[in-house]
C-alpha cells in the first residue's frame, strides 16, 4: 500500500544490499567481521530497512556517525554490536552505555570527563590518526597517555581504528604510509590490544582492494549500496556490485512552445523552434539542486536534457513528441534498456557518488523492494 502522494519516489532494492554484503562477506569471511556503514540515513537508502538487509547477508554490526542514529537503531537492533564513528559529547557517555553502544575516543581529556559521569561500564574504540587528519591521536604519546588513563576508568577497549583517506585511488605513498603507521601502533601496544580488542582499518576501497591486509574487520559503506568508490576499485576487483538506489517520477504537464519562448525563472533557455516541453515534479527542495540543469533523464528509454533554471518543485526537459501526462519519467536509473546512473549524476556535479543519494532529502519517499528475506 503506498503511503504517499506525490509522483515522485526513490525505490531501494533491498535484494541489492543483500547481494553487495554477500560479496563483501565472500571476500572477507567469518570470522572476520563486516561492519554495515548505515550512516547518514544509510547514505540516504533508509538506515533500518538497510540494516536489517544487510544482518540478513551477514553483516556482523552496524556503524553509524552520530549517538542520535545510534540511539534510533538500537531500538530496532537490540542486540546488534553499533558502533558510533564519530565524537559524542562526554556528558553523553551514560546515554550510549544505556544503549549498550560502543564509542570512538581519541582525547585524553574525553575520557577523564566521561567517566566523571559513569555509573556503567562504556565500551570505546581507540581511534588512530594515521593521515586523514580528521579525527583520531596522532602519536605513540598520545596512545600511551590515553590508554593509561583509561585504566582507571569505566571505559573498556573493544577496538582500534584508523581511516584510509586514499584507498580509492592509484596512489600508494599514503595508503602504504597509513597501513605502515597503523601497524607500527598496533605492534607497539600489543599489551593494550589484546584479542578482546578489534582492529580494523578497512573500508569499502580498503576491504575490497586488500582484504588480505584489513586485520580483523573492515566497515563496508558505499560497496554496500552498489556504488564503487572508484572507477579503479571497480576495474581493479571487477566485484559485481548491484545499485540498490534508484529514482522515479512521472510527467505532470506536457505542452509545445513557439519558437524564441523560454522556459522557467531567468529565461535561461530559450526555445529554437516549435517545442514539446514536460514539467517533471522534483526540485531543489529535494535536493535535486539548480546545478542539475542541463544534465537528463530518460523518457519511454530515451535520455531528454532538463532545460530551464530547475525550481524548488519542479524542473522541465525538452522532449522531441507528445507524451500523456503521468508517462514515467527514470531520472536515475534504468529504462528500456537504457540507463542512468548515480555516477553520471556524480560526474554532471563534479562530485562522487555517496554525495547522490544523500543529497536527496526525506520530502522524497523511499519505497523498500524485496522486504522480506
Ligand atoms: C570512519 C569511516 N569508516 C568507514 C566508512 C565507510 O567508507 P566507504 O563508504 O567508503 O566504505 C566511512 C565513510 N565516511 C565517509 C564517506 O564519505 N565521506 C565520509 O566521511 C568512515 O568515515
Amino acid at each position: 500500500m503506498q503511503s504517499f502522494y506525490r509522483d515522485t519516489w526513490a525505490d531501494i532494492d533491498l535484494d541489492a544490499i543483500r547481494f553487495n554484503m554477500k560479496q563483501m562477506k565472500e571476500r572477507y569471511p567469518s570470522p572476520k567481521k563486516v561492519y554495515a556503514v548505515v550512516k547518514a540515513n544509510a547514505y540516504g537508502h533508509g538506515d533500518v530497512e538497510v540494516a536489517q538487509a544487510a544482518l540478513e547477508a551477514g553483516a556482523d554490526q552496524l556503524a553509524v556517525a552520530l549517538l542520535d542514529e545510534a540511539v534510533h537503531l538500537r531500538k530496532q537492533f537490540p542486540e546488534v554490536p553499533i558502533l558510533i564513528l564519530g565524537r559524542i559529547r562526554p556528558e553523553q557517555a551514560p546515554v550510549a552505555a544505556e544503549h549498550n553502544l560502543m564509542v570512538t575516543i581519541f582525547q585524553s581529556e574525553w575520557v577523564l570527563k566521561a567517566d566523571q559521569y559513569l555509573n556503567e561500564p562504556l565500551q570505546v574504540h581507540l581511534k588512530i590518526d594515521t593521515g586523514m587528519n580528521r579525527q583520531g591521536i596522532k602519536s605513540a604519546d598520545e596512545a600511551y597517555a590515553l590508554l593509561t588513563t583509561m585504566k582507571s576508568t569505566s571505559l573498556v577497549l573493544k577496538g582500534v581504528y584508523s581511516h584510509l583517506a586514499t584507498a580509492d585511488e592509484d596512489e600508494r605513498l599514503l595508503l602504504e604510509t597509513q597501513m605502515t603507521r597503523f601497524q607500527q601502533y598496533i605492534t607497539e601496544f600489543q599489551d593494550y590490544f589484546t584479542e578482546e580488542v578489534e582492529v580494523h582499518l578497512g573500508n569499502s576501497a580498503g576491504a575490497m582492494r586488500f582484504p588480505e591486509s584489513m586485520y580483523d574487520a573492515v566497515r563496508f559503506g558505499i560497496g554496500m549500496y552498489g556504488l564503487y568508490p572508484s572507477d579503479l576499485v571497480r576495474d581493479e576487483t571487477k566485484i559485481p556490485l548491484k545499485p540498490a538506489f534508484s529514482l522515479q517520477s512521472r510527467l505532470i504537464h506536457i505542452k509545445q512552445i513557439e519558437p524564441n519562448e523560454t522556459i522557467s525563472y531567468g529565461t535561461t533557455y530559450t526555445a529554437q523552434e516549435k517545442e514539446w516541453i514536460g514539467t517533471v515534479p522534483l526540485g531543489y527542495g529535494d535536493g535535486w539542486i539548480r546545478k542539475l540543469q542541463g544534465f537528463h533523464v530518460l523518457v519511454n528509454g530515451k535520455k531528454y536534457p532538463i532545460v530551464g533554471r530547475v525550481c524548488m518543485d519542479q524542473f522541465m526537459v525538452k522532449l522531441d513528441q507528445q507524451f500523456p501526462v503521468d508517462t514515467p519519467v527514470v531520472i536515475i536509473g534504468e529504462q528500456q534498456g537504457n540507463v542512468v546512473t548515480t555516477d553520471d549524476v556524480a560526474r554532471h556535479l563534479e562530485t562522487i557518488n555517496y554525495e547522490i543519494p544523500c543529497m536527496i532529502n526525506q520530502r522524497v519517499p523511499r519505497v523498500y523492494h524485496n522486504v522480506n528475506k
